[in-house]
């Protein structure tokens, strides 16, 4: 009955299975036309030459048994030559058109996702993590599976053809023949099919275990997770669950490999006896003189076990795709995703900003299963103005930050860009107006002037940019301090110049740094519309801290600006502070208004950090940054 299920699931997947199949030849070709073709003729070639060679030996046995001319003898006997010399030189051919095919399959596949990838204009699919799993098995899949699919595909044809060829043979033989090779080898083909969707069925099952192996493995080998594993003690916890998802994993694939190997040795016991017995038939035909030749014995023996091992290797082909073309399924789910943001049509153009941005009723959620995280914000950040957002953590700020860059869209309401809904305009052209240091920015391993200039390439060859945005954000006395200055590398996962004898390591920061290097890279995107600094200086000492305040009011003029922080004493100055608090605008003002509200959110934050400087009872923070 389970096998009569697992029969009928394999039927009715055949039209997905021929379509993914249609989809990795599709890639195979386009990225390595001529070496599929040769790959293909070779495949012809070696699953013709076994039955070429063992009707050659057929006749050659004949001949002599027959006292033919030597010359007829010769011939056949050169033909044989040759053709073991094919059979000698084809597989190392056949291998290196392989290898050859998955490199220039694996770079076009992963071209074209990561090409997919940057297609996605939100973030919605990277904050998914049934998405990442996928991409990760994608980027697993994409650089190998399809040419695995086409080794597979040619295997089938090169068995398929050898098949054919002995059982034509045979049929020359006695047609009875060839019905009993095919017999001994068709239950063994059904069987190793069947197995092949379990297999691969298996693999699903054990995929999310053998990710969290991973995942726990990673722990214990990273740089990042290094300092909480030892101070807490936690590498034989981790250890211990690396060992039992291995063992769990282990254990389910020797149950499933010893069912296996029972069932293939009882079908090949059954494909034996066949063998045996027509053996036995041609044998005592032969010495009973019914017209059998020695040649048919030895033909009927050599093409039985071709028949066989051919089957067994047509199994294990189709086993080998239909596992690769299982995993190719996510890496065209991810490179045929299309965009999960709407984007216009005709896109409305953006002006240049000049009245400001308004958050208009907005509401969000991450998705329907989620709870609203802005329930009807609006908001305000007037051009040449600096707005101060600020609240509790998961309040909803940084929230805000993606909704304006478009990472996401509004559930309900709308964002406006001097009237002009962000949903309407192109969000590439959008971006280019906007900067933004984010709360989580990026550590590029990268030299220094690299970290910079990734704020706009543009400014790649122009130093003097470069230095002005590092000076801005009061990390160029740092830079020019390191050895290399803005040359040095920014890592110690790479050397300068790995090639020489004495490779040069490179240099680290603090963290600190790290933020006055991002805030650079904000910098550098000069003349933009929209500045938004999630936490700038939530890294810096007080000094930095002030230093990069004072800076933030001296460049003011020419953009919007929204600033989130928690340390109030960074926006007490700012033109307008608005309190964000569970997704609700609750308080909004300049710092004397709101500190002067009797129980107010922000008065009492602002009291409660008031209180940790305060030396003396008069209420006054001793240190008061300058802000925009
Ligand atoms: N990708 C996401 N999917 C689902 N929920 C999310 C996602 N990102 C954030 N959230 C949730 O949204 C809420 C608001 O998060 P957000 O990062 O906007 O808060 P925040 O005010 O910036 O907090 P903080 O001050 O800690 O930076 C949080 O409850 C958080 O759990």
């Amino acid at each position: 009955m389970r096998w009569a299920g697992a029969l009928g699931s394999l039927v009715s997947g055949v039209p997905t299975v021929v379509l993914r199949l249609r989809k990795a030849l599709a890639l195979a070709v386009e990225s390595a036309p001529l070496t599929v073709g040769l790959y293909v003729c070779v495949t012809v070639v070696s699953g013709a030459v076994p039955v070429a060679i063992t009707w050659l030996t057929k006749s050659l046995v004949d001949h002599l048994v027959a006292g033919s001319p030597a010359g007829a003898i010769a011939r056949l006997a050169v033909g044989l030559g040759l053709a073991g010399m094919v059979a000698t030189t084809l597989p190392a051919l056949g291998e290196l058109c392989g290898k050859e095919l998955r490199r220039a399959v694996s770079l076009q596949a992963q071209d074209r996702l990561f090409a997919s990838l940057e297609r996605n204009i939100g973030l919605r699919r990277f904050e998914d993590p049934s998405f990442l799993d996928q991409l990760r098995l994608a980027q697993q899949a994409g650089g190998t599976t399809s040419s695995l699919a086409v080794d597979g595909v040619l295997g089938i044809v090169r068995a398929l053809l050898t098949i054919g060829g002995f059982v034509g043979i045979l049929w020359l033989l006695g047609p009875l023949f060839s019905v009993l090779a095919i017999c001994s080898g068709v239950p063994l083909l059904i069987v190793e099919v069947v197995l092949s969707r379990r297999r691969v069925g298996l693999f699903q099952r054990m995929s999310p275990a053998e990710r969290r192996e991973l995942f726990y493995g990673e722990l214990l080998s990273s740089v990042e997770a290094a300092k909480e594993v030892r101070i807490f003690g936690i590498g034989p916890f981790l250890r211990a669950r690396v060992y039992a998802e291995r063992r769990a994993t282990n254990a389910a694939h020797r149950d499933f490999e010893r069912k296996e190997v029972a069932i293939q040795l009882g079908l090949s016991l059954f494909a034996s006896v066949i063998s045996v017995t027509g053996v036995l038939w041609v044998a005592t035909g032969a010495a009973g003189n019914t017209g059998m030749s020695v040649g048919d014995v030895l033909m009927l023996v050599g093409a039985l076990a071709g028949i066989q091992g051919a089957m067994v290797a047509l199994a294990a082909e189709i086993a080998q795709s239909s596992q690769a073309l299982f995993m190719f399924k996510h890496y065209l789910a991810t490179v045929e995703a299309g965009p999960e943001l709407p984007k216009a049509a005709s896109p409305a153009r953006l002006p240049a900003l000049r009245q400001g941005i308004e958050l208009r009723d907005v509401w969000f959620r991450y998705s329907d299963e989620h709870p609203w995280i802005l329930r009807g914000v609006d908001l305000r950040i007037p051009y040449g103005e600096t707005v101060a957002l600020v609240g509790l953590n998961g309040s909803g700020k940084s929230t805000i930050v993606k909704l304006l860059c478009r990472f996401y869209d509004p559930s309900r309401g709308a964002i406006l860009w001097d009237g002009v809904d962000l949903r309407d305009v192109d969000p590439e052209a959008l971006r280019r107006r906007v900067t933004v240091l984010f709360q989580d920015y990026m550590h590029y391993d990268m030299t220094a002037e690299e970290n910079i200039a990734l704020g706009d390439l543009d400014a790649r060859r122009q130093p003097a940019r470069i230095e002005a945005a590092a000076v801005r954000a009061r990390i160029h006395d740092k830079i020019v301090s390191l050895p290399r200055g803005y040359e040095s590398l920014l890592t110690r996962a790479f050397y300068h110049e790995p090639e020489g004898e004495h490779p040069e390591e490179g240099v680290l920061l603090s963290e600190g740094q790290w933020q006055r290097l991002a805030l650079a890279r904000t910098f550098v995107r000069e003349g933009r519309d929209l500045l938004i600094l999630d936490e700038p200086s939530s890294g810096l000492d007080a000094e930095s801290e002030h230093e990069i305040h004072s800076s933030l009011a001296e460049h003011r003029a020419g953009h919007a600006a929204l600033l989130i922080t928690h340390r109030l004493n960074a926006v007490r100055d700012a033109g307008l502070i608005v309190v964000l608090s569970d997704g609700v605008v609750v308080e909004r003002g300049r710092h004397d208004d709101l500190v002067a509200r009797d129980g107010g959110v922000y008065a009492r934050l602002f009291a409660l950090q008031a209180s940790g400087y305060r030396t003396s009872g008069d209420g006054v923070p001793d240190i008061r940054p300058v802000v925009p």
